[in-house]
């Protein structure tokens, strides 16, 4: 990207999340930038104007209403402007209203040769009203789209909530937008490196801060792993009479799903249903501890307390092909009739919660059992004795949040093919543009040694080659989806087929 580019920044939030106090921090602050800020009033015409600040920054003013296409090209020609000014700017501020949808703003900087030469969209900075956000994002397609869209989150407000509530909220934030930087503030006041010419969708930078950000999210909250002889065993749901005791320590899911800060649905909405996939699992090591390390204090899940490689070795070939089953046809199952072990969604109807199941078991060995929800208590039967499970993990679900805006994250070293990795990402924006909001990448491309680094909002996109890859760094691919309804194992597979 070119060096003369001016930085864009563009800055949204919902009314009153306090975009005009932001705003009046940067026009009033000593930082020596010369920006033009560009505002995009919605209504009544210039109120905000009054309450800015007076510097010696440029305000320029759309009245025409939210920006859309039609009036793209009044900013087109605002832009044109500030590109003929004799002291050139250092970076340029675009505030749009509190009910705007960034998108057609940023993608401005996509649509023709002079904008993507002269601009870069540097950023897009969210401001969000840590006191009102959660009624909204509950509420309005809009502010989930303001949180998907940003690269940066500023999470204003902060006086108004507890600490409890701010991390909930961050957790919220973060499911719906995995790579964005919070930043938490009171009166906007943040530091504005941390807003302005942030090279925003530096993902490397983004993957160091948050080790997390690919982590999957499941659509099963528990998995064990039992050994099991052949035979027809009884898989049981509810608590269990007493006589077979409390192998199965069940308990540790009501600390786990009451108190970390937010609602856990029932996958199916439905108390007398539980969704269950038994798998074989080739490669079990002998000698596992039952139950280690896992919830053990806090809520275990796979942000902390991951599955022992060493130990189940054929664990992630069975957690993938859960998570694909998981999301197939639902076999019902009656109260007395037979389980099978193998890729099929089985919902288990229950009788009050309770029911019992015989399982069939052909061949001795390990068994994983998932469990759509985690609430209800399993357990194993052999011959009258309750199999104890050789280890269990709770797993973040992937409907803990209401929430249909998310993001996938793909990360795999390898060169890629780049006509292939072309024709993908066209069909791609072709076929799933609408929900596909951001998209941001740092790409190895087989035959050269650079970079390729794009972003995009919606179908619009830019891509670029950059530096080098240094000598030490490996070429690994990164790439982050955010939008609505995205389906993680056909964005994964398909980032296969592109591999060189
Ligand atoms: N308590 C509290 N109030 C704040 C904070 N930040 C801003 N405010 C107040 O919230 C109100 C709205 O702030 P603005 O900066 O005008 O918000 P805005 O996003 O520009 O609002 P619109 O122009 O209506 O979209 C103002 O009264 C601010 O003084 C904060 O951190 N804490």
């Amino acid at each position: 990207m070119s060096q003369s580019a001016i930085p864009v920044t563009v800055l949204t939030g919902f009314l009153g999340a306090g975009k005009t106090t932001l705003l009046n921090r940067i026009l009033t602050g000593q930082h020596g930038k010369k920006i033009a800020v560009i505002e995009n009033e919605f209504g009544e015409v210039g109120v905000d104007n009054q309450l800015v600040i007076q510097s010696d920054e440029e305000i320029f003013e759309m009245n025409n209403g939210c920006i859309c296409c039609t009036v793209r090209g009044d900013l087109i020609r605002i832009l044109g402007r500030l590109l003929k000014r004799k002291d050139p700017l250092d970076a340029i501020l675009i505030e749009t209203t509190g009910m705007a949808n960034p998108a057609p703003v940023a993608q401005t900087f996509f649509t023709d040769e002079e904008m993507k030469t002269r601009f870069r969209l540097d950023g897009i900075v969210t401001l969000v009203d840590a006191k009102h956000i959660l009624q909204h994002l509950d509420s309005e397609d809009e502010a989930r789209k303001q949180v998907a869209f940003a690269d940066v989150i500023l999470l204003n407000k902060t006086d108004l909530v507890s600490p409890a509530e701010l991390d909930a909220l961050e957790e919220r934030i973060h499911h719906i937008n995995a790579v964005a930087r919070i930043i938490r503030a009171h009166n906007a006041d943040v530091p504005l490196d941390q807003v302005l010419d942030i090279g925003g969708f530096n993902l490397s930078r983004a993957s160091e801060i948050d080790p997390q950000f690919l982590e999957p999210e499941y659509p099963f909250e528990w998995a064990g792993a039992y050994q099991l002889p052949a035979g027809t065993h009884d898989l049981v749901i509810g608590h269990h009479d007493h006589e077979h005791g409390h192998d199965h320590e069940h308990e540790g899911h009501d600390h786990a799903h009451g108190e970390d800060g937010h609602h856990h649905h029932h996958h199916h909405g439905n108390e007398n249903e539980l969704d269950v996939v038994v798998l074989r699992v080739n490669s079990l090591a002998p000698g596992d501890r039952a139950g280690e390390g896992d919830r053990v204090g806090g809520v275990p899940s796979p942000r902390t307390a991951s599955p022992a490689p060493a130990v189940l070795p054929d664990l992630a070939a069975a957690i993938d092909t859960a998570t694909r089953v998981f999301s197939d046809w639902e076999n019902r199952v009656k109260p007395g009739e037979p389980l099978t072990p193998g890729a099929t969604l089985h919902r288990l109807l229950l009788d009050d919660g309770h029911g019992h199941f015989p399982l069939k078991i052909d061949a001795p060995g390990h068994y994983l059992v998932f469990e759509g929800c985690g609430e209800d208590p399993l357990h194993i039967q052999v011959n009258g004795d309750t199999s104890k499970p050789v280890w269990q993990q709770d797993f973040h679900a992937a409907h803990s949040h209401n929430d249909d805006v998310t993001s996938v994250g793909i990360s795999a070293p390898g060169d890629l093919d780049g006509k292939k990795l072309n024709n993908w990402i066209s069909e791609l924006l072709r076929v799933k543009g609408g929900d596909i909001y951001r998209m941001k990448g740092v790409l190895a491309v087989k035959g050269t040694n650079k970079r390729l680094v794009f972003q995009g909002v919606h179908m619009l996109f830019d891509a670029k080659f950059d530096r080098e890859w240094a000598k030490d760094e490996p070429r690994q691919n990164t790439l982050v989806f955010i939008g609505k309804n995205l389906d993680r194992p056909a964005l994964t597979e398909a980032f296969k087929t592109c591999l060189a």
